[in-house]
């Protein structure tokens, strides 16, 4: 590594950057990951080390030295040592001045310190320039290759320096967002701590159903069992009723992640425009669609497991296969109508089943990113409600006649079976009306840009979105 072909020019352009060796500082795990990639894509890579002859091993190709020289070599370094560490750089302050540093560090928890990370380190190198990013990404990660396009966010207050990190960073395979200056720091902190927040209202909801619904079952059909008819019915609980249990929370959700859209559809109808934001509780519900999707298929294959094992114990707990046979052969015990009603019911059911995991399948980044929009939205709309249909028919032919038959409501109360068609036909209503020509022209017409008033502009309530 020759010292006399680089500039020590701080903010010097990116070019500049990117023909000297970049530094980091740590050469722990996120040290040793990142270093890996910056070599494998052409930079050269320099750490600086407390320990520089006993550190471990280290990418081929890059060399270890201590903070001091190290920082002499870079314009860019990376800090990949935990903040609690970071009083070490207030005494290199002198030896940084003017120099890139990037924060990658992460907490454990939020507001554990009154002051971001990056504001922290800008406070003990007043000099250098601080910017905030790359800290979502793992060392795992970036060991075992990024998917392309990962993105990454960026800030920090000297606009040069965050754009000589944005160029090494797209350079890496990463799409960067720049999220503006340092304040934004803790904001990019809090990123890696957050808990699944798109999946904690389908999490919620499938909780809360199958909870309302366990409850529910166990009272009126093993509790009513057991008091009307001194039947002890409750070895059904494992299996038979956590089946309804599985059927009916994949259904009401399934049909969960279309109502929205039909709800923002009436709503635009309604007031002629497409530019007037939606309720916040229907803009959340609408985010967190594919997830409730992917509860409901998870519910959905439960429901398929559940179903394949439940004629099986039947069969060897009521009834034996040779008086199943016997039943089927005798032309007087046989019902048509029943078998064609049983045999549609399991057609429903399968192709059901089968649209949904091609829906599952579909809103993989992988796959979903290698359709076009108008396949993409071909599959998630039409194929959606297709598989909504498919599976409220089974519903209904399950139900067949008994709707109208008084004994199925023990207690007057109806089976879980019918509870769970009625928001999945409700939506299904609805699409029916969206689908109407009259209303569908106005709909795609308002969808276009149209405004039924168009001096009534609230500008700044402008929404745009793509249902
Ligand atoms: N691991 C990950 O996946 C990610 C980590 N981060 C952040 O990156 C930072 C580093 O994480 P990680 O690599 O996992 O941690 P490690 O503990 O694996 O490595 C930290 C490195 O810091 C250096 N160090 C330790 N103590 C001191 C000290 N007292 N003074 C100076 N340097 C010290 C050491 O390097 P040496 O012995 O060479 O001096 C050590 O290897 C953390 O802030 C973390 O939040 C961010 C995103 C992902
Ligand atoms: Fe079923």
């Amino acid at each position: 590594m020759k010292r006399g072909n680089m500039s020590l020019d701080p903010l010097d352009s990116s070019a500049a950057l990117k023909s000297e060796p970049l530094c980091i500082f740590g050469t722990g795990d996120l040290g040793r990951s990142l270093g890996q990639c910056l070599l494998q894509s052409g930079y050269g890579v320099v750490y600086g080390s407390r320990r520089p002859d006993s550190c471990g091993p280290l990418p081929q190709g890059a060399q270890v030295m201590t903070h001091q020289e190290a920082a002499q070599f870079a314009n860019l370094i990376f800090i990949c040592v935990h903040r609690e560490h970071y009083d070490f750089l207030e005494m290199l302050a002198p030896h940084l001045e003017g120099k890139v540093l990037v924060d990658l560090s992460n907490n454990l928890k939020k507001n554990l310190y009154p002051e971001a990370n990056a504001a922290y380190l800008q406070r003990l190198v007043p000099k250098a320039a601080v910017v905030k990013g790359l800290n979502t990404v793992s060392a795992w990660a970036l060991q075992n290759g990024l998917p392309s396009g990962t993105q990454v966010y960026l800030c920090g207050n000297n606009e040069e320096a965050k754009r000589a990190v944005a160029e090494m960073a797209t350079k890496l395979g990463l799409t960067v967002l720049d999220r503006g200056s340092l304040s934004a720091a803790r904001e990019l902190e809090d990123f890696p701590l957050r808990l699944f927040p798109e999946w904690r209202i389908p999490l919620w909801v499938a909780f809360s159903l199958t909870a309302a619904f366990f409850i529910y079952l166990v009272i009126r059909n093993t509790v009513y069992d057991y008091v009307n008819n001194g039947q002890d019915v409750s070895y059904g609980i494992m299996v038979s009723l956590a089946n309804k249990v599985f059927a009916a929370v994949s259904l009401i959700m399934l049909s969960l992640c279309y109502l929205p859209g039909c709800i923002a559809a009436f709503l635009q109808l309604y007031r002629g425009t497409k530019y007037r934001r939606f309720p916040d509780w229907l803009d959340r519900w609408m985010l967190c669609r594919k997830q409730m999707g992917l509860v409901a298929l998870g519910f959905a294959l439960l429901h398929a497991i559940y179903s394949l094992i439940n004629p099986l114990r039947y069969v060897s707990t009521r009834r034996t296969i040779t008086s199943v046979v016997q039943e089927l052969n005798n032309p007087t015990t046989f019902d048509n109508t029943r078998a064609w009603r049983i045999d549609s019911f399991y057609a429903l059911g399968i192709l059901g089943f089968f649209l949904y995991v091609l829906l599952g399948l579909t809103s993989l980044p992988s796959v979903g990113g290698s359709l076009s929009w108008r396949e993409f939205s071909f599959v998630q709309s039409k194929l959606g409600y297709l598989t909504l249909f498919f599976c409220t028919a089974h519903g209904y032919i399950y139900g067949w006649d008994r709707f109208l038959d008084h004994s199925t409501y023990n207690w007057y109360t109806p089976p879980v079976y019918m509870l769970c068609l009625i928001i999945p036909t409700v939506v299904l209503v609805f699409k029916l009306i969206i689908i109407i020509p009259c209303v569908d022209r106005t709909l795609m017409r308002i969808r276009q840009g149209w405004e039924r008033n168009p001096l009534r502009g609230e500008t700044d309530d402008l929404k745009f979105t793509n249902l």
